[in-house]
């Protein structure tokens, strides 16, 4: 099911949770909405929904395939819902939690009994927890009441699925794996689904496109590689990773700040700033004909793959974030007071007209 959406905007009284915004999403695709909070995720999830109502405006549309629901009621919408708070009844088990929906349909479309055990026994062995079936959902972990949630959503075949920070208050390992289900089911049964998350890394990791909200505007809407290769604006940049600042002033060609210099040649002269992400530097025992940028090392910190690296020095107005591979780090014996010399490998500049943001951007 696709769904397109058409100068959707919303007040809360005077002020505007969301600005005139436009969003085609084809069928079967894992949409993730993005943005730091009062950002209007949420807002534009539940006008997807039907929770929510959009202000009047004759423009506004919203179409799920060739269907017209702008005015149709969320029962009627055909959507499962996956909550963070969206609690399971409590005194239901787990078997008959994921049964309801199936159970309280009108008796016309209601399955017969064994049909209904057949499909939700099925849907469990799908969220492997068919040997919980009889537990209630106190006797289970946060991880396990998600699939369970994720389960009873999908009992009635939604063709969308919306979910709203599913996996927040989960821990990061239960959360990799639950992004991991929801991955898996999405593929194989290729419904369309739309997710709320502030969690730049969970929204990389799972969605065909990601939608980078701001204030209630659409800043960007993207593959992960695209966004995070090209970033449409500092925002984006900023939101989307890491990021290490290096200010001052440039006059021919050289960026300028206390002792630190970086040669620059396309930068014009003035006040300027460049943006390099933590791989996007290298350290050296000395300094080169482009760079001079001599810091202190304040943490050597072995993450994984990689080594990360805080440097401190006047000329910065925040520690910088470094990462290295294990054999570089050791190469150069870094240790805490480690004097050091940075380099840019490659930067990126925002200059102020396209750090504001876009009017309000349609689908790519
Ligand atoms: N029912 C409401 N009444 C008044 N203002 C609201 C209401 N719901 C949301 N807002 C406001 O609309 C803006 C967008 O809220 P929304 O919940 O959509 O953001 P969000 O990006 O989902 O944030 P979070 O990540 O914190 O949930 C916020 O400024 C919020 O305070």
């Amino acid at each position: 099911m696709s769904i397109r959406l058409e100068h959707i905007q919303k007040h809360f009284g005077r002020s505007q949770a969301l600005s005139p915004t436009q969003l085609d999403i084809a069928n079967g695709e894992l949409i993730g909405l993005l943005g730091p909070s009062g950002s209007g995720k949420t807002t534009l999830l539940r006008i997807i929904a039907g929770l929510e109502t959009p202000d009047p405006d004759p423009r506004t549309r919203i179409l799920f395939g060739e269907r017209d629901v702008t005015n149709v009621h969320v029962r009627d919408r055909h959507i499962g819902f996956v909550f963070q708070h969206y609690a399971l009844f409590r005194h239901m088990t787990v078997f008959d939690n994921v049964a309801f929906g199936l159970s309280v349909l009108p008796r016309r479309e209601r399955p017969s009994s064994g049909q209904i055990r057949a499909q939700v026994l099925r849907l469990l062995e799908m969220v492997q927890l068919s040997h919980l079936a009889k537990r209630y959902p106190a006797q289970l972990s946060g991880g396990q009441q998600q699939r369970v949630s994720l389960a009873r959503a999908l009992a009635l075949k939604p063709e969308v699925l919306l979910l709203d920070e599913p996996f927040g208050a989960l821990d990061a390992k239960v959360r990799q794996e639950l992004r991991r289900w929801l991955r898996h089911l999405h593929d194989e049964l290729g419904f369309t689904s739309v997710f709320v998350t502030h969690d730049q890394e969970e929204a990389l990791e799972l969605s065909d496109r990601v939608v980078v909200m701001s204030d209630g505007h659409v800043e960007q809407i993207d593959t992960p590689e695209a966004l995070y290769r090209s970033p449409a604006n500092r925002f984006v940049f900023e939101f989307l990773g890491d990021v290490n600042l290096l200010e001052g002033e440039v006059s021919n060609g050289v960026l300028t700040c206390g002792d630190a210099q970086l040669k620059i040649d396309e930068l014009p002269a003035g006040r300027q700033e460049v943006l390099m992400r933590p791989h996007e530097i290298g350290l050296s025992e000395t300094a080169d004909e482009r760079s001079h940028l001599p810091a202190t090392v304040t943490a050597v910190v072995p993450v994984g793959a990689e080594v990360r690296v805080e440097l401190s020095a006047d000329w910065m107005s925040e520690p910088w974030q470094v990462s290295l591979r294990h054999e570089q780090a050791s190469r150069l014996k870094l240790h805490r007071g480690s004097r050091i010399y940075a380099r840019a490998l490659s930067w990126h500049h925002y200059p102020e007209t396209s750090a504001t943001r876009q009017p309000s951007l349609a689908d790519n």
